[in-house]
């Protein structure tokens, strides 16, 4: 059997199939990233990391331009929902995509730039051996957008919209206790405000700030419930210290695959947080054939 290389990680249980793809060969049609991160029938996966060099990417048509501050050179994280859409950023994703890039060889030093839609993506790799990593990513400019209101489970809460490189709705919820939040049903995707957020939004549910952390569940753009959002954490970090008068601080941020930490500093946010790589193996050739 012949077939196509990957790996399979996760930051905090929010995982990925990670595609090698130096050349850009592959067409990542959405219905062939969605059948690979098919739980049953595929390799399963929140989503997909595709490694490439960003020049590369450009070659081959898959992105226009190299994003400002990301080189030709540097490493680029395409990210993929499961769905098979393509989001700007994805927070777990990095530090699992820089452990991986540091693990299989491909990167040396322990600081490096990450490309990604929403920008260069610097990254701290503290430690890592082949199985597990601590990676801290430089997340960029954090964007308020006013407020808006998400419905789930029969209660409408209002929230911040915040832009981390890609739209979402943190609802801290003054009542909430964590667990009133883990009893929360969301099965179903929150119905949100489609002309506030018309490329679809990421929602957060979280506790208010105790202690320097929160806890929070979130709904996924392009996948549904899942155990972590990097830049989900990030939203949730943000709004948890707006709504204790903050505007800076740091927050532990407790999500059902774990715990990382975010920092806030002028507009501009820092996550840190583990990275585990699972497996690796290979795609079946006449699999991927099939997909047509
Ligand atoms: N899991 C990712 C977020 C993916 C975001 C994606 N669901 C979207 O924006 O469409 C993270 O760790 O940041």
């Amino acid at each position: 059997m012949s077939g196509m290389d990957f790996s399979k990680g996760h930051g905090t249980e929010n995982d990925f199939v990670v595609l090698p793809d130096p050349d850009v060969r592959l067409d990542l049609r959405a219905d062939r990233v969605a059948a690979l991160c098919d739980r049953r029938a595929g390799v399963g996966g929140d989503g997909l990391l595709r490694v490439a060099r960003t020049g590369a990417l450009v070659a081959a048509g898959v992105l226009d331009a190299a994003p400002a501050g990301v080189g030709a050179d540097d490493w680029f994280m395409d990210y993929r929902n499961a769905d098979g859409s393509i989001a700007e950023m994805c927070g777990n994703g990095v530090r699992v995509f820089a452990h991986y890039l540091r693990a299989t060889g491909r990167e040396s030093a322990d600081e490096f730039v990450v490309g990604s839609r929403a920008g260069a993506r610097p990254v701290v790799v503290h430690r890592c051996d082949g199985a597990t990593g601590e990676v801290t990513v430089g997340m960029g400019e954090v964007r308020e957008l006013g407020t808006s209101t998400a419905t789930l489970d029969g209660q409408t809460l209002t929230g911040l919209g915040i832009d981390v490189g890609n739209p979402h709705l943190a609802c801290v919820d003054k009542g909430l206790t964590a667990a009133k939040l883990a009893a929360l049903d969301l099965t179903t995707a929150p119905v949100f405000d489609t002309d506030f957020f018309p490329h679809g939004v990421n929602v957060e549910i979280l506790t208010p700030m105790a202690d320097g952390a929160v806890d929070m569940r979130v709904y996924e753009r392009g996948v549904g419930e899942t155990r972590s959002c990097g830049t989900g954490t990030v939203a949730a970090a943000a709004a948890a210290l707006r709504s204790a008068g903050r505007t800076e601080g740091e927050v532990r941020v407790r999500v059902l695959g774990g715990e990382v930490q975010v920092s806030v500093r002028g507009g501009v946010a820092e996550l840190r947080g583990p990275s585990v790589l699972v497996a690796s193996g290979q795609v079946d050739d006449a699999w991927w054939a099939r997909l047509g």
